[in-house]
């Protein structure tokens, strides 16, 4: 079946965003127009969800009664509360703020050289099945007089990791952010990670590896950069 996608164009490549964005945003058109980068941050940053445990709860009952299982038998009983609970932590994402994430860990440099922040493993959930992919990623940036603390790298990228996710999208999201948040000339961001719903069902191939980048600013402008990155990564 041939699927329409919503769509969001940005730096020159097009990735999907959000079911309702392209319903209701007045920039997403076809044939495509890069949207501005505030209105690229505001889609990103708004969680679009409160949490509910109490709901939760209650609709994994349903599902462990509907898969036959009996509720009441003891290894079960508490089941739908540890699954919410489980379930509200594995998409955290949506109850965090960039601005907490980031702390004002901005600090002055003179720095114009790459940085990188190698191998920042990530747990993610593919919005299509709700299984897991995890893998690593891959974060650069050249600054222009101001540095992110390490650590919020990472937090960056869990930030986007812990919602419901594909990893195209996953992998732009962190780009746009680290750009947004530093102000750096470029970012690059390369994304690898196996995908349960690949291995543990449906097609069931158990060594693909799916590879996603995205490359803003001079990463995507300047092949030198590019090739830095790419071979400082392997
Ligand atoms: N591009 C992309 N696709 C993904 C990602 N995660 C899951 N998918 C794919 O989403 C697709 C959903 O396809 P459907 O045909 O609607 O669902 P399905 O019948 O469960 O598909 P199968 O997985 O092929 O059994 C599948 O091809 C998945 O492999 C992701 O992060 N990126």
């Amino acid at each position: 079946m041939t699927r329409e996608l919503p769509m969001d164009f940005t730096g020159g490549y097009c990735i999907p965003i959000d079911h309702n964005v392209e319903k209701n945003h007045p920039d997403c058109t076809w044939p495509r127009k890069p949207l501005a980068l505030s209105s690229i941050m505001a889609i990103i940053h708004t969680p679009k969800h409160s949490k509910d445990s109490g709901q939760m709860k209650e609709h994994f009952a349903s599902i462990i009664s509907a898969i036959g299982e009996d509720l009441t038998r003891p290894g079960l009983a508490d089941t739908p509360e540890r699954a919410a609970k489980a379930f509200e932590f594995l998409t955290r994402g949506y109850q965090q703020k960039l601005d907490d994430v980031v702390n004002d860990a901005l600090f002055p440099s003179d720095s114009n050289e790459m940085i990188i922040v190698k191998d920042i493993e990530l747990y993610s959930m593919c919005e299509h099945h709700m299984l897991p992919f995890i893998g690593r990623a891959h974060v650069a940036y050249i600054p222009t007089g101001k540095v992110l603390g390490l650590s919020k790298v990472a937090r960056i990228v869990d930030m986007f990791a812990r919602r419901l996710q594909i990893q195209e999208q996953l992998t732009l999201q962190i780009a746009e952010t680290v750009k947004s948040v530093t102000g750096a000339e470029g970012v690059g961001v390369i994304v690898e990670a196996k995908h349960m719903c690949m291995m543990m069902r449906g097609v069931e191939k158990q060594n693909s590896v799916m590879k996603t980048s995205a490359m803003l600013g001079s990463f995507r402008d300047d092949p030198a950069t590019r090739t830095e990155f790419l071979s400082l990564v392997r």
